[in-house]
């Protein structure tokens, strides 16, 4: 009887499968442009999917907060309260009362982006707060910063990393938004030249299109890498998450 050889490994990444929510839909952008959005339906019935399909992690966005157009919170705490996993949430954290609203959905932790560029002194605050509850969005084009719904450039990514690192920031999710929602392959030299110069965890966001994608980011979990988050690829059913999950079990 012959058996089948094993392929070749590489080691664990975390997967987050994502659900962006834009009033009240599931929704996937390009380029993370207010406007390019196809709809996916129903978010709680999107999360209860990827919970289904084995994933550990939920990265759950609320957009129009991260837009400035409203926000869906009670539907965002709806949502993270009916998850037995764990539940990143991103978009519209930016003052006291937001984070004080996320951190009670019982996320495991929250995601900022537009406050670690414009209120640097309220993050180092938080920072030191709730730890590792804390992760920074490093959304860039090239090496300049967005925020604000990626519309307002908001400094440089070394010299902002350097400044959080400093900060005791415990985890960075970078996105090139030049990829995302594109399905054009994640940007693995923006990976390596981050986790060079940190040595935090690092969360790949953005261009995953194929299982050999998610290898390929996998091969870099020796050098920092933790995770990646998965959107298009998965509505656009390029892949199962249960293909995912198995193709970067380590
Ligand atoms: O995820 C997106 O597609 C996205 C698009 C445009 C803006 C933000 C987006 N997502 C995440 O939202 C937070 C930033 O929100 P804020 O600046 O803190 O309000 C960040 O995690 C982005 O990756």
């Amino acid at each position: 009887m012959s058996s089948v050889p094993p392929g070749p490994s590489v080691p664990k990444l975390e997967l987050l499968p994502a659900v962006d929510v834009r009033d009240g839909q599931a929704v996937r952008l390009v380029h993370g442009e207010s406007g390019t959005e196809t709809s996916y339906g129903s978010p709680l019935e999107a999360a209860l999917a990827w919970q289904r399909s084995g994933a550990e992690w939920l990265h759950l966005v609320d957009l129009d907060a991260a837009f400035g157009t409203g926000d869906n919170r009670a539907l965002i705490a709806e949502v993270t309260d009916a998850m037995d996993i764990k539940v990143e949430l991103s978009g519209g954290i930016r003052d006291d009362a937001s984070l004080a609203a996320a951190l009670a959905t019982g996320c495991t932790r929250v995601n900022l982006g537009t406050a670690a560029l414009e209120s640097p002194e309220w993050v180092a605050k938080i920072i030191a707060e709730h730890g590792d509850r804390i992760a920074v969005g490093l959304d860039v084009r090239g090496t300049t910063l967005r925020g604000r719904g990626w519309t307002r450039d908001g400094g440089d990514l070394y010299e902002t990393l350097a400044r959080l690192d400093s900060e005791g920031c415990a985890r960075y999710v970078v996105t090139d938004i030049a990829k995302d929602g594109t399905l054009q392959g994640p940007n693995l030299e923006l990976l390596k030249n981050v986790c060079a110069v940190t040595d935090k965890p690092v969360v790949a966001s953005g261009g995953v299109s194929s299982l050999d994608d998610l290898r390929a980011i996998a091969t870099l979990v020796p050098e920092g890498v933790e995770g990646a988050i998965v959107g298009k690829a998965l509505y656009a059913k390029a892949f199962t998450l249960e293909e995912a999950l198995a193709a970067v079990s380590g």
